[in-house]
């Protein structure tokens, strides 16, 4: 598989290099030059097998011969072994036609955990291979960072340098990273918001000379390696509702717009997808983007998703190359604009294109408040507030006669002042994270300044 940037200005990669390049080095992202097929027959024969299975066949197209086929196996088998459920992301009913799709049960309780436990033995894979090393940067509204260093805390081959917003996070996800205690971790506190600290990764990607310096490599939803492994759990979802018989509706709380992004591709793939629901908290730049054409940043605003405040949506790029016919000229035009005056807008032909595949809402803090109140009420199952977000919206998507999956993200443990707020029972972290609240932190406050976290990594690295 041959992977292009979405600015047209990088080289072709394999996934090899894709996986330990990050952002290509035109700025762009890079994505498959052709979508693998997933057909009905293949699909068909994937029911009853095991999420292990499913991954290995959904994700082997991308990664063709980079890898052999028992190492790959063996590492998606570890991957996946520390997870706390049998089925690794199980289908729960909350309605006729409701569903939720739990990502949580990997080791930080977030979904994030799904690709980055596979990320971390993919990525050390590559390095020991090579016998060089990597200097991870990465952003973080939250759980990214905490899935990225509980993955990477023990590998041989890579540093972690992980930026935060300062105080804009849950105090649960703060300290999963800042407890971590190993020499290759360093957590930074940005003193601004998530926006601010992916411009600062992209700044340093951008800097060719840093770059290549230390060895840079992204695990963020950057990476096209973390979109595949993603890809997986739409596919066993829709595999549990009768695909390739039957399609399935997802509705997604979205941020970076990587997990939705996923979605789209396994329906590239050939996965039954119908609607695709893009759900926003009140950093709802996305869902205003579907129904006015207009991207248009705003002022981030803090709320009880923080994982999901964010205004500049990296991956919405790589939908947009799709949308402009893989044209990286328009990609690169619609950049410009979004550097110079934060924002753009999205020529008709393409918006309709959008619309066709993704439908999009939003809820406000209150909404997102009685959605854990009455869907504990009515269910008995206790929502964190980024699914609630998605689940507020899939419950007000237009009918549909299929079944409608929300991605429930995280574990409302992550956010316990949040949901107790909303529904008055305050969850309890599982009791292999009791140390968490006492726990020692370390995290270094820097200013927003891309010279300064340069200056950082650079004095880490020599210390
Ligand atoms: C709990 C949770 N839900 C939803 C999202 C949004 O996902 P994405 O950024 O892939 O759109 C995030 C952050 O990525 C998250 O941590
Ligand atoms: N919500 C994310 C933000 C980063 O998203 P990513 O998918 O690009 O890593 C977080 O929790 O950090």
């Amino acid at each position: 598989m041959r992977y292009v940037s979405t600015r047209g200005e990088a080289p072709e990669l394999g996934f090899e290099d894709v996986l330990l390049t990050g952002l290509a080095r035109d700025g762009g992202l890079y994505v498959p030059a052709v979508w693998p097929e997933l057909s009905s027959r293949a699909i068909t024969q994937l029911q009853g097998r095991s999420y292990e299975d499913v991954a290995f066949a959904v994700m082997h197209p991308f990664i063709g011969g980079a890898i052999p086929d028992d190492e790959l196996k063996r590492m998606i088998g570890q991957a996946y072994a520390s997870f706390g459920h049998p089925a690794v992301a199980p289908l729960k009913q909350l309605d006729d036609n409701q569903f939720l799709l739990e990502l949580f049960h990997g080791p930080t309780l977030a979904f994030k955990d799904v690709a980055m436990q596979l990320l971390a033995r993919l990525m050390d894979w590559a390095l020991a291979r090579r016998r060089t090393r990597a200097t991870i940067v990465g952003a973080t509204s939250g759980d990214t960072g905490g899935a990225a260093i509980e993955a990477f805390k023990s590998s041989h081959h890579a540093a972690v340098f992980m930026m935060h917003p300062h105080g804009r996070v849950s105090e649960v996800q703060r300290r999963q990273m800042t407890t971590v205690e190993s020499p290759s971790v360093h957590n930074i506190a940005i003193e601004g918001n998530f926006d601010d600290c992916q411009a600062i990764v992209k700044a340093l990607f951008n800097d060719h000379a840093f770059r290549d310096r230390v060895g840079l490599a992204g695990v963020n939803s950057i990476n096209w390696a973390r979109i595949m492994a993603q890809t997986v759990y739409y596919v066993t979802a829709a595999l549990s509702l009768g695909a390739p018989g039957r399609a399935v509706s997802f509705c997604v709380p979205t941020g970076n717009f990587g997990d939705i992004f996923a979605g789209f591709v396994a329906k590239r793939m050939g996965l039954p997808v119908d609607r695709l629901v893009i759900a926003t908290n009140v950093n709802d730049i996305l869902d205003r983007t579907l129904k006015t054409g207009r991207y248009e940043q705003r002022g981030v605003k803090a709320s009880t998703s923080p994982s999901m405040d964010i205004q500049i949506s990296s991956n919405f790029e790589r939908l947009l190359f799709l949308a402009y016919g893989r044209d990286p000229n328009a990609v690169r035009h619609l950049m410009a604009g979004l550097a110079q005056s934060g924002s753009f807008t999205i020529g008709d032909r393409e918006l309709a294109q959008i619309r066709h595949e993704f439908g999009s809402g939003a809820t406000d803090e209150a909404e997102t408040a009685l959605t854990i109140r009455q869907t504990l009420a009515e269910t008995g199952e206790l929502l964190d507030p980024h699914t609630a977000v998605g689940y507020a919206v899939a419950r007000k998507a237009e009918a549909s006669a299929s079944p409608m999956v929300t991605l429930a993200t995280a574990h409302p443990a992550k956010f316990p002042d949040a949901v107790e707020k909303a529904c008055g029972i305050r969850p309890g972290l599982p009791p292999r994270l009791s140390g968490l609240l006492t726990a020692k932190e370390r995290f270094t406050v820097l200013p927003n300044d891309v010279g300064r976290v340069r200056d950082f990594i650079l004095s880490q690295q020599q210390a």
